[in-house]
């Protein structure tokens, strides 16, 4: 294709998409490699001069484990969300809000746009009570789990992005919510994605992971569209396992709340972001009601 047909082809959705709210969910497994990162962070700048609000939610949780492991901690999960006790939220904070956060603000500023960094707990934009006890099956025997300080989010405040965005800042969000008593809570960042998505009624919800989107259950071959019912199917035939079940769990809630689409996107292959956007074919799975 000529260079002047792949912008051609580009316009109509710059034009549907100008003045629209997109909400990127930006993985830790996304996240590391710092040449893939710095390519994401250009794409979602990008997104922002053609007149998208961007709001970025990020992740961390190989970083998170890394950490635990150097202090001798053994990671566990259940249904992809951490085990999170004490010293487990200590860590996820110091690398969530303290690392992460800074880094993202800093790259999209080396990119010449404008980033505020916040984690839920900023302006009550996330609230949250501790999860309930999760059951889990070990053989044949049904077990109750305790996942400590997880958090399972009652409420969405977006005041705070609607004044970022209109002053036109990308929101930089960390995925811990604080509790009615003001304590913090560890959040899975998809599920905080999703959240802060239907509540900003946002137009998309995009999420960069390291694969090509939803495969089947041999992983042969990627889904690039779903249908809401497609996705509940999948996920009680168990072919969707570990972290991609708060990802899908968490699309699914989005688009079944309002946001138009939701997508699953492999964020290590460069500029996957706008061949998504604003290409006819897209490049991953696409979730729509
Ligand atoms: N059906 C499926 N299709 C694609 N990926 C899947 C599926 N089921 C589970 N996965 C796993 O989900 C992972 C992505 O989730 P996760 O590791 O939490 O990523 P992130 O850190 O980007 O949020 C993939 O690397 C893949 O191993
Ligand atoms: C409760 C819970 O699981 N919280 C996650 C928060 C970070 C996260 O979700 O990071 P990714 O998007 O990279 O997986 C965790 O501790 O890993």
């Amino acid at each position: 294709m000529k260079r002047e047909d792949v912008l051609m082809e580009a316009l109509p959705y710059i034009q549907k998409f100008h003045g629209k709210t997109i909400v990127i969910k930006l993985g830790g497994h996304a996240m590391v490699d710092a040449q893939i990162l710095e390519t994401v962070i250009q794409d979602a700048v990008l997104l922002r001069y053609v007149g998208m609000n961007v709001v970025l939610v990020h992740g961390g949780g190989p970083e998170i484990t890394a950490k635990m492991k150097a202090m001798g901690k053994e990671p566990k999960f259940v249904a992809g969300l951490r085990i999170t006790d004490h010293e487990t939220l200590e860590i996820a904070q110091m690398v969530l809000v303290g690392k992460i956060n800074d880094g993202i603000v800093s790259l999209i500023a080396n990119c010449g746009a404008r980033a505020v960094g916040l984690s839920g707990n900023d302006g009550n934009l996330l609230i949250a009570r501790k999860m309930d006890l999760q059951k889990v099956r070990v053989g044949d025997v049904e077990q109750e789990v305790d996942l400590g300080h997880v958090g399972e989010i009652e409420e969405v405040d977006p005041e705070i992005l609607h004044c970022l965005l209109e002053q036109g800042y990308i929101p930089v969000i960390a995925p811990i919510a604080i509790d009615r008593l003001g304590k913090s809570l560890n959040i899975n960042a998809d599920t905080a994605a999703a959240e802060i998505a239907t509540a900003l009624g946002a137009f998309k919800l995009i999420n960069l992971t390291d694969v090509d989107g939803v495969m089947n259950a041999d992983r042969s071959r990627i889904y690039h569209r779903l249908k809401l019912h497609e996705a509940e199917v999948m996920i009680e035939d168990g072919i969707i396992v570990g972290g991609m079940i708060p990802k899908l769990l968490g699309c699914m809630k989005a688009v079944g709340s309002g946001v138009t689409s939701a997508h699953i996107v492999n964020g290590n292959r460069g500029h996957n972001l706008l061949l998504e956007l604003f290409t006819d074919e897209g490049v991953g799975t696409m979730l729509s009601a």
